[in-house]
């Protein structure tokens, strides 16, 4: 059998942000294989070993591959929205992090990825899909989804909360994550800084351009800012994705009551974007436990536990104003 190719114009073609995140938040949500028993047969299940990461030469150019099975998954029909009957899916994802790629002429995305969908029956592979778009709109799904139990499930009026949004680098993930933010929440304010200005101007352009035809509801009011501690000031929700090897925010600069925070990024090393003092403050929440203890080992934090629990419990459980979502990447089939 010759598995079918799907490339990235036609992978764009499906992606909406209540797809993405509808799926993202069952693959979250799965529990894990050795869990399952009577009680809870009829849910999603997952085996999802740790990922194994190869440099390639240096620590700036990695290949990753996330094998994962998801069991009882129920997907939505991309055309209607419609539930689709539980299906399962064995597929591995083959990433590529080159973090000169942007330099090249003309550039490439860093972050390059494919994945593999596997016949559960017969093992036969059926289908490469071209990855790099799926993992910008996953990685931003599973941060919107962490923000929905971890944040908005704090107030009453929930998903209509208005948020005030701040996006640390304005890279793909800063745009994924600007982009499915307002399109899933009430963003009142966004507050956009990247290291280099120029990118930051292009995404207040971009969301200037969308929100001018309709395509997005929010945000009316959009900055960009000197600084990550202005970005900051105000926010509620804060969602920074860079390859910064410092913390470009601390403490001090976060506002006082309810803050929440994604880290996404950081590169090879995935934290180290927010300060120890926030770690010190906070309590936190990943998205596969199983990659945190070997990926996470050297941060000193409360981490909790997945996020997939607080899903199926319906909220998190901890009563603390400052919560994290500490994203690694690999988790169900994405
Ligand atoms: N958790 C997950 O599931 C995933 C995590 N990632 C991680 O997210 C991060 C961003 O990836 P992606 O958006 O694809 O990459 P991009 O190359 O598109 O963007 C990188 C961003 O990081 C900024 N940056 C780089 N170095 C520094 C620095 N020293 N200080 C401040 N900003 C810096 C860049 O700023 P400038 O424009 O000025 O260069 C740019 O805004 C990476 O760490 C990547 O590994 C990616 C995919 C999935
Ligand atoms: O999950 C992913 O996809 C990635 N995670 C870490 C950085 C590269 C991509």
């Amino acid at each position: 059998m010759i598995p079918k190719y799907i490339d990235s114009d036609k992978v764009r073609k499906i992606l909406t942000w209540p797809l993405v995140n509808a799926a993202v938040e069952e693959a979250l949500k799965a529990i894990d294989y050795s869990e399952l028993n009577a009680a809870n047969s009829e849910q999603s299940y997952k085996r999802q070993p740790p990922r194994t990461i190869t440099a390639c030469g240096n620590a700036s150019q990695l290949l990753l591959t996330m094998p994962g099975y998801v069991g009882n998954y129920k997907a939505l029909n991309a055309k209607t929205n419609d539930q689709l009957p539980c299906s399962s899916t064995l597929a591995c994802k083959v990433v590529t992090s080159f973090t000169n790629n942007q330099n090249l002429q003309p550039p490439l995305p860093n972050i390059l990825a494919n994945i593999l969908l596997f016949d559960v029956n017969t093992g036969e592979l059926q289908c490469i899909m071209e990855g790099t778009q799926i993992t910008a709109w996953r990685t931003a799904a599973a941060s919107i989804v962490a923000t929905k139990y971890l944040y908005m499930k704090r107030f009453p009026q929930g998903f209509q909360t208005p948020i005030k949004l701040a996006i640390i680098g304005c890279g793909v993930q800063g745009q994924s994550h600007a982009l499915g933010m307002c399109a899933t929440f009430n963003v009142s304010e966004i507050y956009l800084w990247n290291r280099r200005q120029s990118k930051a101007d292009s995404l207040l352009l971009l969301l200037q351009h969308l929100h001018l035809n309709k395509v997005l509801q929010n945000p009316t009011k959009i900055f960009v800012t000197d600084t990550p501690a202005e970005a900051v000031r105000e926010a509620e929700v804060i969602c920074i994705g860079t390859y910064s090897p410092h913390a470009l925010i601390n403490y001090d600069m976060l506002k006082s009551g309810d803050v929440h925070i994604n880290t996404v990024g950081a590169g090879a090393v995935h934290f180290g974007e927010v300060s120890q003092d926030i770690y010190d403050n906070a309590v936190v929440y990943v998205d596969s436990l199983i990659n945190a203890r070997t990926e996470l080992k050297d941060l000193k934090a409360n981490i909790i536990g997945e996020i997939g629990q607080v899903i199926r419990e319906g909220r998190s459980a901890e009563n603390k104003s400052l919560t994290i979502y500490q994203s690694l990447g690999n988790f169900g089939i994405f």
